[in-house]
């Protein structure tokens, strides 16, 4: 975190020339139980997002899963990420203008609540309309409370415990789930970031390679008849969830602008890439679309090419960061192929 002009702006790398992403700073959560310090109500609750946040993106897809869309409002600000923080600007999918305080931005939506916070302005934001306090901004805390914690407001068949396979975080599988969760948000959720806004060539090459090699795991796991045709078998989870928001937007930015190109999902990873399609593509009852209603191409092109042009032009213009990809420099002639 940095301050210029009284600004507060984002910071990427570290001086050491490595990302690393700052813990979240709201951590409490809506319970079910009626006497909870946030009971769950319908209406009470609004989440801030934007399209082009891959940690919002759980949540929005989990709140449209769970068909919490009458329950828990949502409220976006423009993908575009200013010097300001995220705008609400009528554009992009984006309120015009904050509908509790009438803020302009999140921020000021942050320090209303707390004028002394100095953490980051970031979505996803759960916020109470009733306390006007932020209750959580931690999309994995945020998207287990949509799980089971308004059950009693939504139709039996969108409960967790009438699910077949026993919803997203399924008591049996919770174990396989967490350690799947670990290093998957070390290397790949998270890895993607440290190779994009890596400063030095030591940061990016000390990440390029143990991101592939999950996404190379991943894609043996798959094999694997119990792991098919989701992660943990024929339910979809918590696991398939906080891998889709950052391969969705894999091929279209992360392969291309954060220089993680060693391999593309479509064309080197079969079985990722048809998980993938199976989830965007959806419209059964499992999912009802949506994967594919919260998923925006041109936000992701648009928000990561802006975020490492901002992260190169501020005190990183001479930086050069060799990309390790594509592995294979041009691939050979094949049989009868050649032109003799
Ligand atoms: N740990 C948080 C991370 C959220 C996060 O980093 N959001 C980014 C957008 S992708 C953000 O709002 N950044 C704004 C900023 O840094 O000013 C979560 O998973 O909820």
């Amino acid at each position: 975190m940095s301050t210029t002009n009284g600004t507060t702006t984002h910071a990427h790398a570290d001086p050491d020339g490595h990302f690393r992403r700052k813990p979240s700073s709201f951590r409490d959560t809506i319970s079910r139980s009626p006497d909870a310090k946030y009971p769950a109500e319908k209406g009470r609750y609004l989440l801030y997002m934007n399209f082009g946040c891959p940690w919002a993106h759980r949540a929005t897809v989990v709140r449209q899963l769970k068909g919490l869309e009458g329950v828990v409002e949502m409220v976006a600000t423009d993908f575009d990420l200013t010097q300001d923080g995220w705008l609400f600007t009528g554009k992009n999918g984006s309120a015009e203008q904050d509908p509790v305080f009438g803020a302009k931005g999140l921020r000021e939506v942050y320090l209303k609540v707390q004028p002394d916070y100095e953490g980051r302005y970031t979505v996803p934001c759960l916020f109470d309309k009733k306390t006007q306090t932020i209750v959580n901004n931690e999309s994995s805390e945020i998207i287990r409370m949509f799980y089971e914690e308004f059950d009693e407001l939504i139709p039996e068949e969108f409960r967790e415990r009438n699910k077949e396979g026993g919803g997203f975080f399924p008591e049996a599988l919770r174990g396989e789930i967490e350690g799947m969760n670990e290093w998957v948000y070390d290397t790949v959720n998270n890895g993607v970031y440290k190779c994009g806004f890596a400063t030095t060539q030591e940061a990016y090459d000390a990440n390029i390679y143990p991101l592939f090699a999950s996404l190379d795991r991943l894609e043996a796991h798959l094999s694997h008849p119990n792991h098919q045709p989701f992660l943990f078998g024929k339910h979809i989870t918590e696991a398939d969830i906080r891998l889709y928001t950052t391969l969705i937007r894999f091929d279209a930015a992360y392969h291309t602008i954060f220089q993680c190109n060693l391999k593309s999902l479509r064309h080197d990873y079969p079985r990722l890439h048809l998980w993938l399609r199976r989830l965007y593509w959806d419209d059964t009852a499992l999912t009802r679309g949506a994967f594919r209603d919260t998923t925006d191409f041109y936000a992701y092109r648009y928000g990561y090419a802006k975020a490492r042009g901002r992260m190169l032009a501020k005190g990183h213009e001479g930086v050069v960061v060799v990309p390790a990809g594509p592995v294979v420099g041009i691939e050979a002639l094949g049989e009868g192929e050649g032109l003799a």
